[in-house]
């Protein structure tokens, strides 16, 4: 049994955050595991309360994991501080892990801060130069490169400067472009570009979103998947949750984790 580990937040509405990556990574069969950095009181009208654990209790969960366990491919989500930052790359160095998956979580879509804003240096600096992928939203983006994002052109270009602090490959995502038909996730492995667009669903249906793309990546990287294959898939699957969303709450209610195995099982 391939396994995969998050580390990140927790939502108690359960669309976001370590919940959303247990459920995707049950879908695509690995087993899977978490580190829980913080804990939020959210639900679909937005988060109402931040919890961030110790750098203590973060390190034992994963020491946990490692010592008996062990991690196929992790994932980082919401770590809320520098200190948390710091104490899991280093356990990332320790563990000699190689499979690591960053969603540079920053706002949540209510507006509500999961990362503090001096902590953007230490994810530059310490976690982004381990990581096999980053997957960043276009403002999560422009905070980390320090650029405007508005085009295609200028995609292309912050990708380029996502590898030269040594990532080795990077998808800039396309739910925040304005093409109201489209999305378009552009990919860079440090030579080429891949430009995976898909059909702009129109729905407030979207909680979750990048927590459950991500951590698809990652489960199909635990399972030994190129890492081009293992985006190309977590696409598939993100637009399988987002066409089958689930109207719960009275706000941005959550993606349908079963919709991309339901499918696959309808075509064989
Ligand atoms: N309305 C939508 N229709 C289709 N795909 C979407 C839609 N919104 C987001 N996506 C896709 O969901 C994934 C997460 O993107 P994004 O919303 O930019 O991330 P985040 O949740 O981190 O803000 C990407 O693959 C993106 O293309
Ligand atoms: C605990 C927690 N982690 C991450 C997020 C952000 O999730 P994301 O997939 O970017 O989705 P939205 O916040 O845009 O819906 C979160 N909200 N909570």
């Amino acid at each position: 049994m391939r396994k995969a580990l998050t580390i990140a937040g927790s939502d108690s509405g359960g669309g976001a955050g370590i919940q959303a990556d247990l459920k995707t990574f049950q879908e695509l069969e690995v087993y899977g595991m978490s580190a829980i950095t913080a804990i939020t009181a959210q639900n679909t009208l937005g988060v109402q309360a931040v919890y961030p654990l110790s750098v203590e209790a973060v390190v034992e969960q994963i020491r946990s994991i490692a010592d008996d366990i062990g991690v196929d491919a992790l994932k980082t989500g919401m770590l809320f501080n520098a200190d948390i930052i710091q104490a899991v790359s280093e356990q990332i160095i320790l563990n000699n892990w190689k499979n690591i998956v960053i969603d540079p979580v920053m706002i949540a879509k209510g507006g509500a801060s999961l990362l503090q804003q001096e902590a953007v240096s230490a994810l530059k600096k310490k976690l982004i130069p381990l990581s096999l992928i980053i997957t960043p939203n276009i403002p999560e983006a422009e905070v980390i490169i320090d650029m405007e994002i508005k085009s295609i052109k200028d995609k292309e270009e912050a990708a380029k400067r996502f590898i030269e602090l040594g990532v080795k490959n990077v998808v800039i995502k396309g739910g925040h472009d304005t093409d109201p038909l489209e999305t378009m996730d552009l990919f860079y492995d440090g030579y080429e570009f891949a430009y995976l667009k898909s059909k702009r669903i129109n729905t407030e249906n979207t909680h979750g979103t990048g927590c459950t793309f991500s951590a698809a990546i990652t489960a199909e990287l635990a399972k030994g998947k190129k890492v081009y294959d293992a985006v190309v898939t977590a696409k598939d699957f993100i637009q399988a949750a987002i066409e089958e969303n689930i109207p719960l709450g009275n706000g941005h209610g959550p993606t349908n984790h079963w919709a991309y195995k339901k499918r696959s099982s309808l075509i064989k």
